[in-house]
């Protein structure tokens, strides 16, 4: 069976006005379905870089990427944007939420777009399906407004995952939280591994950290995946 992810080789380089910099060096990295792995390192060492080269946002400049078997790595963006929309679930820092609309408006709006014609009882189903997942069904009528840092971290997790997706990308969503609150939007996300999504989590938080599956550890580009304690 063939891996989930698979990356090969990964480099990335930025190539600015001055000397061209190595942002990404040789990355490898095998996630399979329904794993969680948190990526830690120093602010700089390329974890949000991998993240977007994960989530197709950006092209490696040489390696492979290899998603259920097939290479991706040089992948046109219209192609990219629909595997965006079918395979990943993104979660920010930031939570993205529309204010004039509810929790549920703002989950339906990830089924606009990418998911062909739904009826409104399937979106409906589909959207309180994702708010019950995250805990939060009872607030599907109120708007971000009325709602904490986390319920609001909540909504943006259930918008990730309202769509299936295969891969959570999460990068730093509990930097906005306080640690109680942050635990529970971590609870969030390692319940989707139950159901087979896997789950990439960038952090700089330790505990959060050691909550997942696998750590690995990027320092200056460089990635090693740390024995478990
Ligand atoms: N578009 C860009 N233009 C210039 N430099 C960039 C760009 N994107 C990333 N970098 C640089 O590449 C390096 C890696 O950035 P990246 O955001 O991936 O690090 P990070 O590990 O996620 O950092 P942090 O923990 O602070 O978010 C940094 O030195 C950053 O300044």
């Amino acid at each position: 069976m063939s891996e989930l992810i698979e990356l090969t080789g990964i480099s990335k380089v930025l190539k600015g006005q001055e000397q061209p910099r190595t942002i990404l060096d040789g990355v490898d990295l095998t996630v399979r379905a329904g794993e969680s792995v948190a990526i830690v390192g120093r602010s700089g060492s390329g974890k949000s870089t991998l993240l977007s080269v994960l989530g197709l946002f950006d092209r490696p400049d040489s390696g492979t990427y290899a998603l259920n078997g097939r290479d991706i790595s040089r992948l046109p963006e219209r192609h990219a944007a629909k595997l965006r929309s079918s395979h990943f679930g993104f979660v920010f820092q930031r939570f993205f939420l529309l204010k004039h609309l509810t929790a549920a408006q703002n989950v339906a709006m990830a089924l606009i777009n990418g998911q062909g014609w739904l009826s409104r009882r399937e979106r409906r189903t589909r959207v309180m399906n994702a708010l019950d997942q995250v805990g939060i069904a009872h607030l599907a009528k109120n708007r971000p407004a009325k709602m904490s840092g986390g319920e609001q971290q909540r909504v943006a997790i259930a918008r990730a995952l309202v769509r299936e997706p295969q891969i959570l990308l999460a990068d730093e969503p509990t930097g906005a939280l306080d640690i109680e609150t942050g635990t529970i939007v971590i609870d969030a996300l390692l319940d989707a591994t139950t159901r087979g999504c896997a789950l990439i989590l960038v952090t700089h938080d330790r505990d959060h950290a050691a909550r997942m599956g696998r750590i690995v550890d990027l320092e200056a580009g460089v990635l090693s995946e740390r024995v478990p304690a």
